[in-house]
């Protein structure tokens, strides 16, 4: 049995006027969360959406460090308490400040051995920010910063591992995109590609394919940033003056990374043949095929943590919350995701 087996599998159940919470309690009444599995987040607000929603599970309170009961039919909650009342679908941004302290206790309690990973239901970027944190700009910077590592990477993976036991599963297999950039608006973007930025990313998600995928050696495509790899340099010169030597370097290193690529035809499934990752450059670019491969069947991942970080494909989706249309499989995913990675880390660390 690995060291994390009998540790907490912690779940922030994100903005609580986004699916996030229904998520969760469809899981639980479903008898389709992982063991050991405990909610962060208010205890009344989670009790009334299972009511208004007529899930069957019974929430108990518990605190960090207890062990977790497994009762069947029985979900156990670290409650932190609402800053305002909740309307699903309307956002306010008074509980900004509570979708933090429910991220805040999760890697505290991470950090301090008192659980094994954690998985993000999603939050709003934007009502965080009216919420006076004006430089927030998702889950993936705010916990480089909680964790004071200097660089982390965003992965969404849908691959056979994680979809094997959905059925009917029509998507494409083993797929996982990497970003260069994240949250930044598309005309920031060219100018934060930079020599420096490539290579970086390119290491630390290397790294992690290793540390955290078991695959020895990565094969690595990167896409080019403008249409057809900048045509030679007319049409943009990112992919000469930058992508190239910065690729050229990590091959000196011996990474196995080709590149620069244009992105329409890299998403084709004979350039993604032995290629275990494909590292795009900005937001869109990879993730708009990474959910057309595996919407619903894919997690998100965040490379580089000294913990383990896994969360949902999507986001709030504020038009369904509340109504329990949404489909859990993302997080059942993203759950399944961070206790075979907390295994392996406790594993190799044994
Ligand atoms: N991990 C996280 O915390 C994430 C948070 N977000 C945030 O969520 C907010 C809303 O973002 P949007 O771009 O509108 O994306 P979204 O994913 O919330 O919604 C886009 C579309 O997908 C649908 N959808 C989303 N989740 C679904 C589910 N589980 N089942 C069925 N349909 C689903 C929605 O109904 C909507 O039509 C933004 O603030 C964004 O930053 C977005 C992605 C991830
Ligand atoms: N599209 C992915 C996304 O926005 C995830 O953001 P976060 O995990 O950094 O909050």
């Amino acid at each position: 049995m690995s060291a994390s087996a009998g540790l907490p599998l912690l779940i922030t159940t994100g903005e609580p006027a986004g699916v996030g919470p229904e998520l969760v309690l469809m899981l639980a009444a479903q008898g389709r969360l992982p063991e050991q599995t405990v909610a962060i987040g208010d205890l009344t607000m989670l009790r009334e959406r299972a009511a208004a929603l007529g899930l069957d599970v019974t929430l108990v309170q518990a605190s960090p460090g207890q062990p977790v009961m497994a009762t069947a039919g029985a979900l156990p909650v670290w409650p932190v308490a609402l800053r305002a009342p909740v309307t699903p679908g309307v956002l306010d941004p008074a509980n900004a400040s509570y979708v933090l302290a429910t991220l805040e206790l999760a890697v505290s309690a991470c950090q301090a051995g008192e659980a094994a990973a954690m998985v993000t239901a999603p939050l709003h970027k934007g009502v965080i920010i009216e919420g006076g944190y004006s430089g927030f700009t998702g889950h993936t910077e705010w916990l480089r910063d909680a964790c004071e590592v200097d660089d982390v990477v965003m992965m969404l993976a849908t691959d056979a591992a994680l979809h094997a036991s959905a059925p009917g599963w029509q998507g494409s297999a083993d797929l996982r995109v990497a970003l260069v950039t994240t949250h930044l608006p598309l005309r920031e973007v060219a100018d934060a590609i930079t020599f420096e930025r490539v290579t970086h990313i390119s290491r630390l998600l290397a790294a992690d394919l290793t540390r955290q995928f078991g695959i020895a050696a990565p094969r690595i495509a990167v896409c080019g940033l403008n249409p057809h790899a900048g045509e030679e340099g007319h049409l943009g010169r990112e992919e000469l003056d930058i992508i190239t030597p910065a690729l050229d370097a990590l091959r000196a290193e011996g990474m196995d990374i080709q590149g620069p690529l244009p992105a329409d035809t890299l998403f084709t499934p004979r350039h993604l043949a032995g290629v275990d990752a494909v590292l795009a450059m900005y937001h869109d670019q990879g993730l708009a095929v990474l959910k057309y491969a595996g919407f619903g069947q894919a997690a998100n991942i965040t490379l580089g943590l000294p913990l383990v970080r896994t969360s949902v494909d999507h986001g709030t989706a504020l038009d369904l919350a509340g109504k329990g249309v949404a489909d859990p499989g993302s997080l059942g995913v993203a759950l399944a995701l961070a206790r075979r990675l907390a295994n392996q880390r406790s594993n190799a660390a044994c």
